[in-house]
């Protein structure tokens, strides 16, 4: 079998990054589309724009609706094409981020991701994540070429809402997880090809790293400081979960997160928040023993994240709602498939499970 390993062609970061924008694009082209919500430009608008235009390439700035769907990538590509941009920019969160890579498989040239949220291991991948229009899960959007830069200002990260760095820890702790789980199955990475040594490394890496210096980042996130605990998961939740993910292979924790998309209750949760959900039916199906199982979870909530389906908006799941969580986590094509031989039923139970576990830690039992 072949072993395959991808990455974006650049990652920087650090504090003030963000003005470096433009002399680290203007190589790529002329002009770029700057993609992002309107919080986002608000935030960092301005300074691309001054960045770019600094270094001779033209800034076009468009707002981005806040969904990548269908819709939204067709709107912006008509866009991107009328202003013949040579680079699309995406700046925000995963939606945004993927978004843009989506644009830019429309009309090709250059990438470039800039997450002003360390919320997601999406900034490096060469995947979108494509939502109906009222936010379902409904496939992954494959792509050749990975973006040729993430930039990532740890200023602009420190100053978001700490929910969302929170968020990207899980989504990186599960990197961990699943990739571990993918090589014991011996299943596939991202490119359908056997995940490397590197790639198994990277995301122990990106674990331990979570473990050493998550509760001090967070610590600070809260008070809006950058320091080297903020660097350090900064570039876990971002770099090493990025490569970990793609290039090692997701199974259950991401499976279960987007069958919790289909509960209408858990759309205000995070992806890293349903993620972390996601983290612990998967040891319940691994069968881990119970202080492993206790260990992360109590790492969970000492982080301040949901590790109940009530925590995630679902107080009270019906058997109908379990069963259309479950019955999404193993439908066809779903990664669950590349670690686990595991039916709806064992999942239904694993996700029960999985809420007693959490309901039993919260309360100090
Ligand atoms: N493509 C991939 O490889 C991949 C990997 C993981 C997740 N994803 C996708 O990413 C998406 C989730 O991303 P997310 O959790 O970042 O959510 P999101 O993209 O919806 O962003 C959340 C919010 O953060 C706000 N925000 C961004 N930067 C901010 C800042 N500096 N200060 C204040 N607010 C700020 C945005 O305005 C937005 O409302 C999901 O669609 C998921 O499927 C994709
Ligand atoms: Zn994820």
């Amino acid at each position: 079998m072949i072993r395959s390993f991808k990455s974006p062609a650049a990652y920087v970061q650090g504090r003030d990054a963000l003005d470096q924008l433009g002399d680290r694009l203007a190589p790529s082209g002329e002009s770029a589309l700057v993609l992002a919500d309107a919080d986002v430009l608000e935030i960092v608008g301005d300074r691309a724009e001054a960045s770019l235009e600094d270094a001779d390439v033209e800034p076009i700035l468009e707002e981005f609706g806040g969904e990548s769907s269908e819709a939204e990538i067709d709107r912006l590509t008509e866009i991107a094409r009328e202003a013949d941009a040579d680079a699309i920019v995406g700046a925000g969160g995963g939606k945004a981020l993927d978004t843009a890579k989506a644009v830019r498989e429309n009309t090709g040239g250059a990438m470039v991701s800039v997450p002003t949220i360390a919320s997601t291991d999406a900034p490096t991948s060469a995947l979108s994540v494509i939502y109906s229009d009222e936010g379902e899960f409904e496939r992954y959007w494959f792509y050749v070429d990975h973006p040729d830069l993430v930039l990532v200002d740890t200023a602009v990260v420190a100053g978001a809402p700490v929910r969302f760095f929170r968020s990207g820890i899980a989504d990186a702790m599960a990197t961990w997880f699943e990739a571990d789980a993918v090589r014991r199955a011996d299943g596939e990475n991202f490119f359908d090809e056997e995940p490397t040594h590197a790639a198994h490394s990277l995301s122990r890496l990106c674990y331990d790293l979570l473990r050493e210096h998550g509760r001090s980042a967070v610590q600070a996130i809260e008070r809006g400081i950058v320091t080297e605990s903020v660097e350090a998961v900064t570039e876990a939740n971002t770099l090493l979960s990025g490569l970990g993910f793609e290039n090692g292979g997701i199974a259950a924790a991401h499976s279960v997160h987007n069958g919790l998309t289909q509960l209408e209750a858990t759309h205000h949760a995070t992806h890293g928040e349903k993620v972390n959900f996601g983290i612990v039916t998967q040891l319940v199906l691994e069968g881990r023993d119970d202080a492993f199982v206790d260990d992360v979870v109590d790492f969970s909530i000492e982080l301040g994240l949901p590790v109940t389906l009530g925590e995630l908006g679902v107080d009270d799941p019906t058997e109908d709602d379990l069963e259309r969580v479950a019955q999404a986590a193993v439908a066809e094509g779903e990664t669950i498939h590349n670690a686990f031989d595991a039916s709806a039923a064992e999942v239904r139970d694993a996700l029960l499970a999985a809420d007693d576990l959490g309901a039993r830690r919260r309360a100090g039992d």
